[in-house]
């Protein structure tokens, strides 16, 4: 048996309600497949494009960042439940699932507020994308060959404020489902927790999380079968496997974007050096069947 964390990227989750709703049910056959056999499952998820379209949705009424975070937890975590009892009901397994609205400490002072780089909300076009640079005063970058997207300051996350409740749903049996987007971003002030206008990458919470609560897999579910070097050219090659000093020497020869690819990799190393033994799977959502069983996927080991 084996406590797996799995985290589901925001982009690969469709980009309406009714497309997220279909993925999560569809992707809640692999993960209740993994509970079947015995294994403890903790699911984490993404929310660029979601918490990009409720803040663009709350414009006008001065809805903080961290609130719209948390709106997405609870929009993501929903679908994911949703599709998750379907399927324990379908086989007829007695267990729970449960969202926590998850908080997640970050420094004040760290150095990424000040430097937008997190890729949220929908892809634009150059033209559109310079509109909303004059407009709003936007910031916007390509993203990975796909079009322009605003970027947001995006921080480390230091601890998650809920560790104890998730190990006890999970030692208890539950499937938890938490740092949803990252986690709703605060920091230590008294005996607060204040929220802060960021969005932090699930990739590097799912990653803490998962240390917290001793995982002994990671998988990170994107958009992309597997990790790429020379990615979107003609001699792009497809990795199966990939060594932390293979991952350093790539990272060094910038051959994953920053925002989408980079910490997603960062996650992996950060999770595969933690303890020996421990191995991140970087795979695509739609093969999440194939890459649990070791099918699909880029192994960093
Ligand atoms: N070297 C690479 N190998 C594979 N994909 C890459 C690489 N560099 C950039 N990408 C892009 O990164 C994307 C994954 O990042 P992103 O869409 O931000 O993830 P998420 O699924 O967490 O929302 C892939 O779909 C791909 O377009
Ligand atoms: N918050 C976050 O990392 O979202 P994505 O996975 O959609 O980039």
């Amino acid at each position: 048996m084996s406590r797996i964390l799995i985290a589901l990227g925001g982009n690969a989750l469709g980009e309406t309600p009714k497309e997220q709703l279909q993925i999560a049910k569809e992707t809640a056959k692999p993960i209740v497949d993994l509970i079947e056999k015995g294994h403890e499952v903790i699911i984490a998820h993404g929310n660029g494009p979601q918490v990009g379209m409720i803040n663009l949705a709350m414009e006008g009424t001065s809805m903080p960042f961290p609130e719209c975070v948390a709106m997405s937890q609870g929009y993501i975590g929903y679908h994911l439940q949703n599709g998750i009892y379907e399927e324990l009901n379908r086989r007829n397994i007695k267990k729970h699932v449960a969202t926590i609205v998850t908080q997640v400490v970050i420094d004040e002072n760290d150095e990424a507020l000040k430097n937008p780089t997190k890729p949220i909300g929908k892809f634009y076009s150059k033209d559109e994308a310079e509109t909303l640079l004059v407009e709003k005063g936007y910031t916007m970058v390509e993203d990975s060959g796909r079009g322009y997207r605003r970027v947001v300051p995006s921080p480390k996350p230091i601890d998650i404020v809920e560790k104890e409740s998730i190990r006890t749903l999970v030692e208890s049996g539950h499937i938890v489902i938490t740092v949803g987007g990252g986690g709703i971003p605060v920091v230590r002030e008294g005996f607060a927790y204040n929220g802060i206008n960021c969005v932090i990458d699930k990739d590097f919470a799912s990653e803490k999380i998962a240390e917290l609560i001793a995982a002994d897999y990671l998988f990170i579910l994107t958009a992309v079968d597997r990790i790429a070097i020379n990615f979107g050219k003609k001699d792009q090659i497809d990795l199966e496997k990939m060594s932390v000093e293979e991952a350093y020497k790539y990272i060094e020869e910038e051959q994953f974007a920053p925002g989408s690819m980079l910490p997603k990799v960062m996650a992996a190393i950060k999770f595969a050096e933690s303890k020996k033994g421990r191995q991140a799977i970087i795979a695509s959502l739609e093969k999440a069947k194939e890459a649990l069983i070791g099918e699909s996927g880029t192994i960093i080991y």
